[in-house]
């Protein structure tokens, strides 16, 4: 499919409303043809024929035109501006829940500032096109047509001299539109460049004042902003050239007018009515000439915007749905990864990763920074697809679960947390808007979050700032965990989740996790020993293997890089563990 026919499957469903709205612009257009040519009737047969008694009628005539056309275009412009909007919500939508359905590996790709640019200021562009472009391109293409149709039935010799204008403002039309398009899509490119990086820098804010680097980020976005200055002047330096063309064969026909038409009424060859009356057509014919350069700017901007749109959209997601896919409500939690590697950039991120996860079991994973040990659960939730192996959870390769499934059966606690500007009650009932504000709390207090919450002045309605503002990180953490816990989920993973938080918060946490009444494997990402020592079973990485595995206990015995880390983490247990 093209990025044309993709739009037009959304303007279908408005060609009725549409279509009336053109035959609103034709009577308009009539209404618009028939001045001149009342005009005429009144110079040749009321002053010059002496007829004054149609005078009155014929003026009544003009003015009844005038209202026509008044209801004419008020109507039409309602037909075209809903359809627009029509259009732009069905097209928002798709492309939002495109979004949506969108993998890591695209999340990853794309800068955050081009997909809100898409949202926004493509999608203006196509609301343009369709509330005012098309239908004012056929209303001028109208005038123009009749305009020479009336000439031609006025004086045929006229309308020819008249006529020559054509073949030279259609070529102008071409080189406009060719030359225009790479220059507007340049400027889409740059606005998409300065939209990220204030998007950037406005997230990034606190970084930047921590580092006083307003100086060098007014810098960098002076780039940004030439950049996007230079783009839309180069697009202007372009079409600019065209429009004083256009001007100049509007000018042409004046020229023609008056000088054909002066010497054809002076040889008696026309009368001065019709001369009138061309006079009264010619704006039909300037006027279109005029704007036709605005109009290629206008229906250019607008292909670039579909294109980039389009393009956004029709990005294929690596993670391919199943086409029968295996649908569990509800999951039991047992996990297995069978010779699983995982490659991505030409990397080995994992490499033959092996482990068996009983329904219930907590494991822990412990490693090196960028060991792999965020990428084992990031497959098990199928962010990202192995390379080669099978994860399979209760026995099934999770390439063939239902992903809206697989993925409700999973709480996660990731590294990273993000909250919504939202209260702290819809943070944590985000899995499960609709569950008991009793429910929220009992999962806030298994989190060691129910405390510090209600000593907020608002308490669970207190509004979080974007991303969080306002809570400290290990506040944010706990949030995170009752967000996760609240779900109920048959593998709960815990990504780092309680690094920021004291050791006796963390003992605190441990000890509600044993105690959540619902079989729950969890998955425990630390660096701390103390986080992961008492799991059924420890998964030691390095460099994207596994080194070591086992009980906490087997794994002192082996005295290889977890005792290791143990004896630092613990030195006056050092001693006990050589006795
Ligand atoms: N999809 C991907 N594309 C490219 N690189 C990736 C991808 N996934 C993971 N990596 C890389 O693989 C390595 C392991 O990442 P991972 O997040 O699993 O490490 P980690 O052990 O959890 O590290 P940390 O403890 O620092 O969070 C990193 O170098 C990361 O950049």
């Amino acid at each position: 499919m093209t990025a044309m026919k993709w739009f037009y499957a959304f303007l279908k469903k408005y060609r009725l409303r549409m279509f009336f709205g053109m035959v609103l612009v034709t009577i308009l257009a009539a209404a618009a043809l028939a001045s001149p040519y009342i005009s005429k009737i009144i110079v040749d047969t009321v002053i010059k024929g002496g007829k004054t008694e149609y005078l009155i009628p014929l003026v009544g005539i003009l003015v009844g035109l005038v209202v026509v056309k008044g209801v004419c275009r008020f109507s039409s412009q309602v037909l075209f501006e809903t359809s627009s909007q029509g259009v732009l919500y069905a097209m928002r939508d798709k492309v939002y829940r495109k979004l949506l359905m969108e993998d890591f590996a695209f999340y990853n790709k794309n800068r955050t500032g081009d997909l809100m640019g898409r949202q926004t200021g493509d999608m203006d562009a196509i609301r343009h096109f369709v509330a005012y472009v098309i239908y004012t391109i056929y209303e001028n293409i109208l005038y123009f047509v009749l305009a020479l149709v009336m000439i031609f039935t006025i004086n045929v010799p006229m309308a020819l001299c008249m006529v020559i204008v054509l073949p030279l403002a259609a070529l102008t039309t071409y080189l406009q539109a060719k030359s225009v398009h790479p220059a507007f899509k340049k400027c889409r490119d740059a606005f998409s460049g300065l939209n990220t990086f204030v998007q950037e820098n406005i997230s990034g804010n606190r970084v930047v004042k921590a580092f006083a680097k307003e100086d060098y980020e007014k810098e960098k976005f002076n780039v940004q902003n030439d950049i996007y200055r230079e783009a839309e002047l180069g697009a202007a330096k372009i079409w600019r050239r065209y429009v004083p063309v256009f001007e100049f064969l509007s000018y042409v026909l004046t020229i023609i007018l008056m000088l054909v038409g002066g010497i054809m009424v002076v040889k008696g060859q026309m009368t001065l009515g019709d001369l009138v009356a061309v006079n009264g057509y010619l704006w039909m014919l300037t006027v279109p000439l005029r704007m036709a350069g605005w109009w290629i700017n206008d229906v250019q901007r607008f292909t670039t915007s579909v294109e980039k749109i389009y393009d956004t959209y029709s990005a294929e997601p690596d993670i391919k749905r199943p086409k029968k896919p295996v649908k569990h409500k509800k999951l039991e939690g047992n996990v297995t990864f069978k010779n699983v590697s995982y490659r991505a950039d030409d990397e080995d991120i994992l490499q033959n990763i092996n482990f068996d996860v009983k329904k219930g079991e907590t494991v822990g994973i412990i490693g090196t920074t960028g060991a792999g040990k965020s990428t084992i659960v990031n497959l098990m939730c199928r962010f990202f697809d192995a390379t080669e192996g099978e994860v399979l959870v209760d026995g099934v390769n999770v390439k063939d679960y239902d992903m809206h499934d697989l993925r409700d059966n999973i709480g996660m606690a990731m590294q990273d947390v993000f909250l919504f500007s939202d209260t702290i009650e819809g943070n944590i009932a985000y899995g499960k808007p609709d569950i008991s504000f009793e429910k929220v709390k009992e999962v806030a207090r298994m989190a060691d979050a129910n405390h510090f919450i209600q000593n907020l002045p608002e308490g669970y309605d207190t509004i979080v700032g974007e991303r969080g503002v306002g809570l400290s990180g290990g506040q944010k953490q706990r949030i995170s965990l009752a967000r996760a816990l609240l779900k109920e989920p048959a593998i709960l993973v815990l990504d780092d989740t309680t690094s920021a938080v004291d050791m006796e918060t963390e003992s605190y946490i441990q000890k509600q996790l044993e105690n959540i009444d619902h079989a729950c494997t969890i998955f425990i990402i630390a660096y701390r020993i103390s986080s992961i020592m008492n799991a059924d079973q420890i998964l030691v990485l390095d460099q994207g293997k596994i080194i070591e595995h086992g009980t906490h206990k087997e794994l002192l015995k082996k005295n290889g890089y977890y005792a290791t880390v143990y004896k630092h983490q613990f030195p006056e247990a050092a001693d006990a563990v050589r006795e």
